[in-house]
This record gives structure tokens, C-alpha cells and sequence, in this order.
């Protein structure tokens, strides 16, 4: 099968042609060819004084503009306009895409105003159901966006849908997502992005998405579509996997060495997959496990016991029900990955600790750890960042445990210097690259680079140096991250035990389920193996002098 090549030398012209890839009713109506109508889309000559040229940037906030201002188009999907406004938001703004998921009610609201200064014209308003669909399909193209981008590329000039006006190449992510991810039959795939095309650009836009698209849905209905071929030497079959998986060529470069060909392909499925949320009871407020169920199951949300920690559940389909009915805010749960309540079972908080949280904000397990305490005790919930902490102290007072966690915004560091405060128990869950959490975290992947890896490695050791002082003789220290790098893990404890004499390393053995307890006595989670967000953390002691 010949790629349309747009753009390109006369002879990549000439294949085009031969190979016919325009629609056919393109081309039987004896409009332009897919050529000509590309190249005008691309120039912005098709623009008309009917219609509009949308900005290339996010529409600018103007308060003062009225509704009115903007037509009503109802006959345009209004969760595909939702759709690729956010997907053009989170690539300009560097806005994260499970963030945005996660916002209140109002939020979509205001999201209604944008999209329409975005596009200019409104859209119906999205009810649940619709609310659910742009959440999912931004976050699956959010993930697929390198394999989407690859057929794109196959099946159109590489450089000109580099150079194409952001909006357009967000509708042409969509309508090729919607076909070869989401299975939505083909003809309302086709139509329903050409027409947010034409109307939301202009025509030359619709026709140029309509010749992709139907090329694309004729090859893949044929069986013929174009597929990275994974041959060549190691590094060719790495970049063919990164495009087939949708990761980038670095991480699967690291993976392949780490882990071979099939296990990393398991935990790119699994990173692809849309993710799995569980809620922690909230002991504080005596919720038990039993109600919590009971609470999902008159939501109607689909949940599950957590088969290894005793007060968690596992919720399907997202968590938008868990939010819009209010649990959080009444205290019954909060939102904590299996992964992080097994390293707080590390921890193993008991009543009367004094704990200090090294790196605390959000504050999952600063939380969990003082519905542990009981009542009697204290968490010292230390983080640089003032914002995400005063999520943790409302959270708190939610949860009932305001009285047991005390919060203080400092940088580790200097707080080690202040305090000769010596604790029981100190947990350095430090920043990492988060690569155990990229399902959930749909753009981390692409925001992660291996040069800020080494750089979080740095500071991963220096806050774990500091947060080493804060340890009463015979007290606990756990370091963990939310990453499956062994640089920000196995290595930290490597070389922090190699000028640490004064610690030794305590298996987690009888902490955790025997399936997280790795060779060394370090828990580890693994995605692909244990079905859950990838975790470490290690447990030492420090020696009684
Ligand atoms: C992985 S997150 C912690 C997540 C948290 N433990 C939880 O369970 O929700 C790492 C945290 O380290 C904080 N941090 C980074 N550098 C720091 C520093 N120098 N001192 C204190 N906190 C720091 C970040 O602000 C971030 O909130």
C-alpha cells in the first residue's frame, strides 16, 4: 500500500494519484484532489468571508464577550468539539489530561465557554454520559497519540502534518482514533470529524480529514492497513515498538534491556489501558469497607474488594460517579492506588508514632497513615509545595484527622536543619519520574525526558540524606517512589547504605503480601504483573548506638 505523500516530489504526487487514495465521492464530484485541497487547507487560502480563521493558540479569555456571540451549532458532536479543544489545550498548555478529567462539575461549565471561544460556536451542553466520553477519548488519544500520529504520517505528507494548524490536527487525531481504537463504524467516524472540520474551520479542512480518514478506514477494512514493522537492529525495532505501543523510543529502549520483548510489550498494553482506581476506606470516620461497597453499589458504580489490603476497594469506569456523589467531601474515602496503601503497610504506622511525611503533598499516604494512628500520635506532613499541601490539610479535615497530621511548607532540607526533632518513623516518598503511573498519568509519558530522570535522581538522594537525620535510634526509615526505574530505587539504596552505616536494611517480608517482596527485601510493584500503579519502597532501621 502507498502512503499519500502531500507536498512532496511530483513522483510521491503521481502515487497519490495512481493509488487513489481521495474518497471517491471526492472524486467522482470532480472536486480537487486531496492534493490541491491539503495544500489550500495548509496555506489557509480556503478561508472564505463565511468563515472564520480559528486562532492557533488556545482562544484568548475575554470576560466582557457575551454568549450570544456565538451560534449555536447543534448539528457538530458535542463531545468531539469537548474533545479537541481540550487535546489542543493539553498540547499547548501542558495542561494534564487525568487533572482536567478530574475537575468539579462547574468545571465543565466553564469548559462550554471556552469550547466555544475556541471554536467559535456553541455546542449542546454534555450530560454525564458525554462527560465520560471526552474524558475517555482525550485520555486514549492523550496515550495513542504517537501510533495515531504514525498512520497519520503513513497515510499523508510526515512534514506538512507537522507544519498543519493545531485544531485541524487534533480533528484528524480524532476521526483516526475514533476508527482504529474505539471501533465507532466508520461512517460516523468519517462524517462526524468532517463535519466538526468544515464547520469549526472551513471546507478545504473537511475534505482533506475525509480523504484521510476514508483511506485509512478502506485499508483497515481490508486488513491492509499500515503497520510499524518491528525488524532491523535493536535500535530500528525499538523505535517500530515505541510507534505500535504509542511510548517514546527512550523508555521502550530501557525497558527492552530491562525486562525482554514480551514483558515490555505487557506493561506498554497495560500503560495503554484505561486505568484502574480504588478508594481507601476511611477508617478515621469508622467507615468500613462493607458500607463503603454498599454506598458504590447504590452510585451504581461497579466496584470490588481489594484482594490485598483490607480496607481498600476497586472501583471500574472511573471515578466521576465517586466524585459527583459527594464521598470524598463527606469523608467515607479518598482516592489511593493499591500500590500506596501497600507502601504505607511498609510504614506500618501503629498508634502512639510519631511519623514524620518527608515529601507529603497530596497526601495520600499522610492521610492513611493517621487514620492508622488511631488518634494517638502525630504526622508531620512536610512539602515544598504550598498548593498541593493545603490539599492535604483540607483533605484532613474531611477525613476527620486534622487533629493528628500537622502540616508544615518547607523544603526538606532546611527543615532537617530546623528540627532535631527524632521520630519513629520517617517515609521519604520522593519525587520520581513516575513511570509506574503512566496509565493513569495519560501525557506523562510524553513530558518525561531521560536527562530529567538523572536530574530527579540527584535530588531523590539528597532528600533521602536529610530526611536520614530526622530518625530516632532504633526507628524506622522507608524511602519509596511511584517509578519502576531501578536508578530510583535499587540505586538510591545502594549508595545511601554505602555511606549510611548507621542504617541497616529490613526486608518488608510479613509487611506486605509475599508476591511484592522482592530478592533483595525491597516491595515491588510491577503493572503488568501485579495490576496495579508500579511502586517500590525499601525499609531500613536505624542502629541503636
Ligand atoms: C511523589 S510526591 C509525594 C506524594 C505523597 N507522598 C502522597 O502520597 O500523596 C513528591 C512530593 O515531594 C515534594 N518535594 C519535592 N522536593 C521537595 C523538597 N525539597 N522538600 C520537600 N518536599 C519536596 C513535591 O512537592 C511532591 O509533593
Amino acid at each position: 500500500m502507498q502512503s499519500l505523500k502531500l507536498g512532496g516530489t511530483a513522483a510521491a504526487v503521481s502515487d497519490v494519484q495512481r493509488a487513489r487514495l481521495t474518497s471517491r465521492k471526492t472524486t467522482r464530484s470532480g472536486e480537487h484532489s486531496l492534493v490541491d485541497i491539503s495544500r489550500k487547507a495548509q496555506s489557509g487560502l480556503c478561508f472564505s468571508a463565511s468563515t472564520r480563521p480559528v486562532s492557533q493558540t488556545a482562544a484568548p479569555s475575554s470576560p466582557g464577550r457575551q454568549q450570544q456571540h456565538f451560534p449555536v451549532r447543534r448539528e457538530v458532536s458535542n463531545y468531539r468539539a469537548f474533545s479537541v479543544v481540550r487535546l489542543l489545550r493539553i498540547e499547548q498548555g501542558g495542561a494534564y489530561a487525568d487533572v482536567l478529567s478530574q475537575d468539579g462539575e462547574h468545571a465543565w461549565d466553564r469548559e462550554l465557554d471556552y469550547v466555544a471561544r475556541t471554536l467559535g460556536f456553541r455546542t449542546a451542553a454534555l450530560d454525564p454520559q458525554g462527560q465520560r466520553q471526552v474524558t475517555e477519548i482525550v485520555a486514549g488519544i492523550t496515550r495513542w497519540k504517537r501510533y495515531v500520529d504514525f498512520l497519520i504520517k503513513s497515510y499523508y505528507d510526515p512534514h506538512a502534518y507537522d507544519r498543519m494548524e493545531p485544531l485541524l490536527r487534533q480533528i484528524l487525531r480524532l476521526g483516526v482514533y475514533e476508527l482504529v481504537k474505539m471501533g465507532t463504524p466508520p461512517h460516523a467516524a468519517v462524517n462526524e470529524t468532517v463535519k466538526l472540520a468544515k464547520v469549526a474551520l472551513r471546507q478545504g479542512a473537511g475534505a482533506l480529514v475525509n480523504g484521510v480518514l476514508r483511506t485509512i478506514s478502506r485499508d483497515q477494512a481490508r486488513g491492509e492497513l499500515l503497520e510499524p514493522k518491528v525488524e532491523g537492529d535493536s535500535r530500528s525495532q525499538a523505535r517500530a515498538l515505541a510507534d505500535l505501543y504509542s511510548h517514546p523510543v527512550w523508555m521502550v529502549r530501557r525497558w527492552l534491556c530491562r525486562f525482554g520483548r514480551s514483558e515490555t510489550i505487557a506493561l506498554m498494553d497495560w500503560n495503554n489501558k484505561p486505568p484502574t482506581y480504588s478508594l481507601r476506606a476511611n477508617s478515621a470516620r469508622r467507615v468500613s469497607r462493607k458500607s463503603l461497597l454498599e454506598t458504590l453499589n447504590e452510585l451504581n458504580v461497579i466496584s470490588e474488594p481489594s484482594s490485598v489490603l483490607e480496607d481498600f476497594v476497586r472501583v471500574s469506569g472511573g471515578l466521576q460517579a465517586v466524585i459527583r456523589g459527594g464521598l470524598m467531601q463527606r469523608g467515607l474515602c479518598s482516592v489511593q492506588d493499591e500500590s500506596g496503601g501497600l507502601v504505607v503497610k511498609v510504614i506500618d504506622p501503629q498508634p502512639g508514632d510519631i511519623i514524620i511525611d518527608c515529601c507529603a503533598a497530596p497526601g495520600g499516604k499522610a492521610l492513611n497513615m493517621a487514620a492508622c494512628l488511631q488518634k494517638e500520635g502525630k504526622v508531620f506532613a512536610v512539602d515544598i509545595n504550598k498548593g498541593k499541601l493545603s490539599l492535604l490539610q483540607n483533605a484532613a479535615i474531611h477525613l476527620g484527622v486534622d487533629d493528628v497530621v500537622i502540616t508544615e511548607c518547607s523544603d526538606l532540607c532546611s527543615y532537617a536543619d530546623r528540627h532535631d526533632l527524632l521520630a519513629d518513623k520517617v517515609l521519604v516518598d520522593a519525587p520520581c519520574s513516575g513511570l509506574g503511573v503512566l496509565s493513569k498519568r495519560a501525557d506523562l509519558r510524553w513530558r518525561k525526558t531521560s536527562t530529567e530522570l538523572e536530574d530527579m535522581v540527584n535530588l531523590q538522594s539528597i532528600l533521602l540524606r536529610s530526611a536520614a537525620r530526622l530518625v530516632k535510634p532504633g526507628g524506622v526509615l522507608v524511602y519509596s517512589t511511584c517509578s519502576i526505574e531501578p536508578e530510583e530505587n535499587h540505586g538510591q539504596v545502594y549508595n545511601f547504605l554505602g555511606c549510611h552505616r548507621e542504617f541497616k536494611l529490613e526486608s518488608v517480608e510479613g509487611y506486605v503480601p509475599k508476591t511484592f517482596v522482592t530478592r533483595e527485601g525491597y516491595f515491588a510493584s510491577l503493572p503488568h504483573l501485579h495490576n496495579m500503579d508500579g511502586a517500590f519502597a525499601a525499609r531500613f532501621v536505624r542502629m541503636r548506638v
